[in-house]
């Protein structure tokens, strides 16, 4: 249990609700406890007709008709308790689920890359959705029949054992058997239901890649295969399911047995007891075969919430340690503050924990509002980690980093965000309208505004070209916009919050040479004051940069710019004549 103190805050913050229903619990118990009483009472009072104790039919009329109204009102009004009973309960449950998944969530959003880089989307998905609801379980099922099955228990067993403490021993005996046989039972199914669930996660996995991949199954023939496959994940699944129905069936058919056996022994010893007459009255075996009923359905959960309770355990261990995550990037002030685009490295290396990858060498450079920076380089020379370094997704390990002169991890992380517009390499879209994903960037941002980013991200044409424009849903539901269309869409997202630094990782490669030029020149009159960092492999996205620096394998190997590189023995100039005589060609 000691994992599960994590949510004793929120019993705390649902205090009131909680005790209400506690009382509400008491009170519906003893409601229910008279309808086996004036049962039994009933019995008791037709007994004595029958053997001519009494012998005033119309006074054994009127007590029979009495005895009704009472049980039919008691059974009544605990029915209506139980109803609320199960919402206080229940409900103050749905409330600690959806404070738990927020709280889940806000750690999600709070912990570094790196994190997302060493957990699987899976497994963080499993946490929010299947972990929270086994939590659930435990603080909404569990405690309301925790607390059903212990005040039934003080109330019935306490009548009982006032009116016949022999009877009782022997009709409560055979209770533990049927908990821990519950137990046992409860066990086994949650063991296969959750080999079931693999399966069926693998199903769902397997099923979705092919509809996501279905051009490249159809384009190399492989449906056969795929089908082929398919039918045997899916008949794992079905004999996985069936496995379970089998265990499944036991559990009813083991309670009605057990009930049967009190039952039974109730009968037998009450019988014997009326013989001899320690029981003088009929009535009480009738009573007593009710309460033998009433007490099965709280005993036998027992061993369920006794299972739920670990299930439960196990899952907010689970939950523990996402939340005692520690975020790698840490905030050291909540202020705003302006940031002017100053950048500035000084000797830094980087390298990746994960992979050991040393991505920068010791480099140094620096740029200022109002410059614009281009990186050119080979595959995985480092110049994407240029760029997140200077939106901190990664802290610096070794080296400074400036920004206004300033220390970046001292800066408030809110206010340096604010002021970076980073356009990745793989452009993101959201399921959503192109509008939308335009206004991300800017969730108050006009029609207008909107328009505006996109004719300078060169992608108005296209949008106004779609039948239904900027409200034209992207993604699963809607259409699918070419490499380039992304490319500038997601540029009109970064530039519509007016940042004062722009970061573009290679985000025009899929773009024609005209539109790049269009896209350029636009920028260059909108980011007059701003600092813009451009990562590229074509020279014609770097030719007009204030100042070009040349990557190789972490290090930086040539640095100018375009008039004096072109000059220069080296990769630049290489790279340059290579883009020119395709270009003439
Ligand atoms: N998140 C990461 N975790 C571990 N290693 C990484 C990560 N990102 C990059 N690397 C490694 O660091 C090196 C530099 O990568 P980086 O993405 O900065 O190169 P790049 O110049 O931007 O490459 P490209 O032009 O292909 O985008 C590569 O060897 C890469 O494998």
């Amino acid at each position: 249990m000691k994992e599960l103190q994590h949510i004793n805050k929120y019993f705390a913050k649902y205090r009131g609700r909680l005790l209400l229903g506690v009382i509400i619990t008491i009170a519906a118990r003893i409601f229910a406890l008279y309808v086996p009483q004036f049962i039994g009472d009933s019995t008791h009072v037709i007994e004595q007709y029958i053997n001519n104790e009494v012998t005033d039919a119309a006074y054994v009329k009127s007590t029979l008709v009495d005895n009704i109204i009472i049980i039919l009102g008691a059974t009544f009004i605990s029915a209506f308790l139980t109803f609320l009973m199960r919402q206080t309960f229940i409900v103050v449950s749905r409330h600690i689920e959806f404070d738990l998944k927020n709280e889940v969530y806000q750690q999600y959003q709070a912990l570094s890359l790196n994190f997302y880089k060493k957990n699987r989307t899976g497994d963080l998905m499993n946490r929010i959705s299947d972990d929270v609801s086994k939590v659930r379980m435990y603080t909404g099922p569990a405690l309301m029949y925790s607390v059903t099955t212990v005040t039934l228990f003080v109330v019935v067993l306490a009548y009982m054992i006032n009116t016949a403490p022999m009877l009782t021993l022997y009709t409560v005996a055979p209770l533990p058997f049927l908990s821990f046989a519950i137990y046992k039972l409860s066990r086994l199914i949650n063991k296969k239901s959750t080999i079931v669930q693999q399966y069926l996660s693998k199903l769902n996995t397997y099923t979705q890649e092919s509809f996501s991949g279905i051009s490249v199954i159809k384009s190399y023939g492989l449906e056969q295969q795929i089908n082929k496959e398919f039918v045997e994940l899916s008949n794992t699944n079905k004999e996985k399911n069936i496995d379970l129905v089998k265990v499944q069936a036991f559990f009813f058919p083991l309670m009605v047995l057990l009930i049967g056996v009190s039952n039974v022994l109730v009968i037998y010893i009450g019988g014997r007891q009326v013989i001899t007459g320690e029981i003088d009255n009929f009535g009480i075996i009738v009573e007593f075969l009710l309460y033998v009923n009433m007490l099965t359905w709280p005993v036998a959960t027992v061993g369920w919430v006794a299972d739920m309770v670990q299930r439960a355990e196990a899952s907010q261990k689970r939950i523990n340690e996402f939340l005692s995550e520690e975020p790698e990037i840490k905030n050291h002030s909540s202020k705003k503050i302006a940031i002017h685009g100053d950048i500035e490295f000084k000797n830094i290396t980087f390298t990746y924990e994960d992979t050991g990858i040393t991505a920068l060498k010791n480099v140094s450079f620096n740029i200022h509002p109002g410059e614009t920076l281009a990186i050119i380089g080979k595959t995985g020379s480092g110049k994407s980690t240029i760029l997140e370094l200077i939106s901190r997704l990664y802290d610096v390990q070794k080296g400074e980093l400036l920004i206004d002169d300033k220390e970046i991890k001292t800066l408030p992380l809110h206010s340096l965000r604010k002021a970076i517009g980073y356009v990745p390499q793989d452009a993101f879209l959201f399921s959503d309208s192109i509008k939308s994903n335009i206004k991300f960037g800017k969730n108050d941002a006009s029609e207008e505004e909107v328009i505006q980013a996109a004719k300078n991200a060169a992608v108005h044409e296209n949008i106004i070209g779609f039948s239904k424009g900027y409200d034209t849903i992207l993604g699963e539901r809607g259409i699918t916009l070419s490499g380039g269309q992304k490319q500038r869409v997601s540029i009109a997202r970064a530039i519509i919050q007016n940042p004062q630094i722009l970061l573009f990782d290679d985000c025009l490669s899929a773009v024609d040479t005209e539109t790049e030029e269009e896209i350029l020149n636009n920028l260059h009159s909108i980011s007059s004051q701003k600092t813009t960092v451009i990562v590229s492999h074509r020279i014609s996205s770097a030719k007009n940069a204030d100042k070009i620096i040349v990557l190789e394998n972490g290090e930086i190997l040539q640095q100018g710019t375009h008039s004096q590189l072109i000059t220069l023995d080296g990769y630049y100039k290489e790279l340059y004549l290579k883009q020119l005589s395709e270009k003439e060609n």
